[in-house]
């Protein structure tokens, strides 16, 4: 018996080691990553090809090795999905982390304490989501008409000589003065060009702020610090600040609101958050509204018929214009969402927290999970002849009920979807004034344009616009003119102050 069971014994462990590795094997073969590009240096691994231009490198990266691959760059694995089944997965698993994969990125821009982010964050989120939502912002609308108008006053007859400044110089007090509170814009002419130089580095090096130490970035820093005094200064009028409409807060006092109640020594950083957030996408999306309706003399010639037919007849008077009306404009949306499109932010990530099966891979916990909303906008399958500015396709959404088209992605989907993305289309309608303006110079084909900012991601796309810059002078002064003529029309399409039928033939 014994000399039996000893039989027995080796054939079992062989059979057992034999089970065993089979498993194992089959488990990795399961639980395959997907392909890594590491580049050759230990912990930088491909950062410098990555960094010199990430869309680009994106792309090249999908057709070599697939629609799911992994970039690993300064210590960090990133792994992009490029496919439906990627995409549904980024938005709708619960082994996802939105809030975990922009921790510190915020917290190095803002100097916001990790702990007291996750505190707050979800709270913030949800006011802000109502603070901007549908219902809320017709509550903005005279003052935001009021203040466009009063910037563009401002500004006297001289324009800026520069698209791009004249945007910044028209959205950036407008957008202090409704979600802070009104006068927290400086007025004194010197303050105003800091301003504008200031917030202008601290956008351009944001990137470079939440990765790289700050001790490393001099001049961003000095500009960051500059935008913190500022709100620091003037936290105390922003809680005193009594708005027009008796109670209800601003945007910024309602932040202020829920911060204080954790804390009161991160109100400046999160203003300059909320600052961050409210402009730096919004300004070069108006300007590639404007930019594209302008590349394109028929959809500008229809823009503007559609508005003389809503307003041509209108009087002098403020006039609260009938949804019917407000259906015309509805090119003017159309070709925002699609400026949107094609200048959508580059990557959006979130942290993957269980291993989260993906196609045939398995993508680990610990990986940021990457989606590029600049390349999903790109794929023919949804948007046919990706790379043309058309913005009849949009015809197709419901915007009524701010439903978007099918794999547009620009403002996020799922829990944390961009609060301020009804408002930014309404910021939208901004550039729309100026498009209106430069209706009046008949020979515009030949007329200018400065470099446009160009989208988050560091590619660089074919520039839409005939770039010359001819009588650069004249023309700026006379459509800014004209662009002070609409403004309070083309702002939110509700009132109107002034008799359109002779502004459309001056
Ligand atoms: C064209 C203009 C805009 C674009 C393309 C845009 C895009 C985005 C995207 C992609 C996100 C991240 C969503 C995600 O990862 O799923 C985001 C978040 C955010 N956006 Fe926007 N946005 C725009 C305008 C605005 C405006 C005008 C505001 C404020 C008035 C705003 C406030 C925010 C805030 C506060 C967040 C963070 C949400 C959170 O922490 O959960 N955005 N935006």
């Amino acid at each position: 018996m014994p000399d039996n069971s000893m039989g027995l014994i080796f054939p079992t462990l062989i059979l057992f080691l034999v089970v065993v590795t089979l498993f194992s094997f089959l488990q990795r073969k399961n639980v395959r990553g997907p392909p890594c590009i590491r580049g050759w240096i230990p912990w930088l691994g491909a950062s410098f090809e990555f960094g010199k231009a990430p869309l680009e490198f994106i792309e090249q990266a999908r057709i070599k090795y697939g629609p799911i691959f992994t970039v690993f760059a300064m210590g960090n694995r990133m792994t992009f999905v490029t496919e439906e089944e990627g995409i549904d997965v980024f938005f709708k698993s619960k082994k996802l982390n939105f809030e975990l994969a922009i921790q510190n990125p915020i917290c190095h821009t803002a100097s916001i304490p990790k702990n007291i982010f996750l505190t707050l964050h979800e709270k913030l989120y949800i006011m802000l989501k109502g603070k901007l939502g549908t219902l809320n912002l017709y509550q903005f609308t005279g003052q935001l008409t009021e203040e466009l108008h009063e910037q563009l006053e401002n500004l006297g007859t001289r324009g800026t000589m520069d698209l791009n400044d004249l945007i910044r110089h028209v959205l950036y007090p407008v957008t202090v003065n409704v979600l802070f509170n009104k006068g927290l814009f400086l007025t004194n002419k010197r303050k105003i060009k800091e301003f504008h130089h200031h917030f202008q580095v601290f956008d351009e090096g944001f990137e470079y702020g939440s990765q790289v130490p700050e001790c490393l970035l001099r001049n961003w820093s000095k500009s960051k610090k500059w935008l913190l005094t500022l709100f620091e200064k003037n936290i105390s009028d922003i809680k005193a600040y009594k708005s027009a409409k008796g109670n209800s807060l601003t945007v910024m006092q309602a932040v202020l609101d829920i911060v204080e109640m954790e804390t009161s020594e991160q109100s400046s950083k999160y203003g300059l958050l909320t600052l961050w957030a409210s402009l730096s996408n919004a300004a070069p999306i108006a300007f590639w509204t404007l930019g594209f309706i302008l590349s394109h003399p028929d959809i500008h010639k229809n823009i503007m018929q559609s508005i003389s037919s809503v307003f041509g007849t209108a009087g002098k008077d403020k006039i609260k214009l009938s949804e019917d009306e407000l259906k015309k404009l509805l090119l003017i949306k159309w070709c925002i969402l699609e400026a949107v499109r094609l200048r959508a932010p580059g990557i959006i990530t979130r942290k993957v927290m269980k291993p989260v099966k993906i196609l045939n891979h398995t993508v680990p916990a610990g990986d940021l999970l990457m989606l590029s909303p600049f390349w999903q906008h790109r794929n023919p399958k949804y948007f046919p002849e990706p790379e043309l500015f058309k913005p009849e396709r949009w015809k197709k959404a419901n915007l009524e009920k701010h439903a978007f088209l099918d794999c547009f992605l620009a403002f996020g989907r799922g829990k944390f979807q961009c609060p301020g993305r009804v408002f930014c289309i309404w910021w939208g309608s901004l550039s729309q004034m100026g498009n209106a303006a430069l209706n009046i110079n008949k020979e515009y084909d030949t007329c200018w344009a400065t470099k446009g900012p160009e989208p988050s991601g560091e590619v660089t796309p074919p520039c839409p616009l005939p770039w010359q810059r001819l009588d650069l002078r004249s023309l700026t002064i006379h459509c800014f003119a004209l662009f002070k003529k609409y403004a309070m029309v083309y702002a939110f399409g509700i009132f109107k102050t002034r008799n359109l039928t002779s502004l459309a033939t001056v």
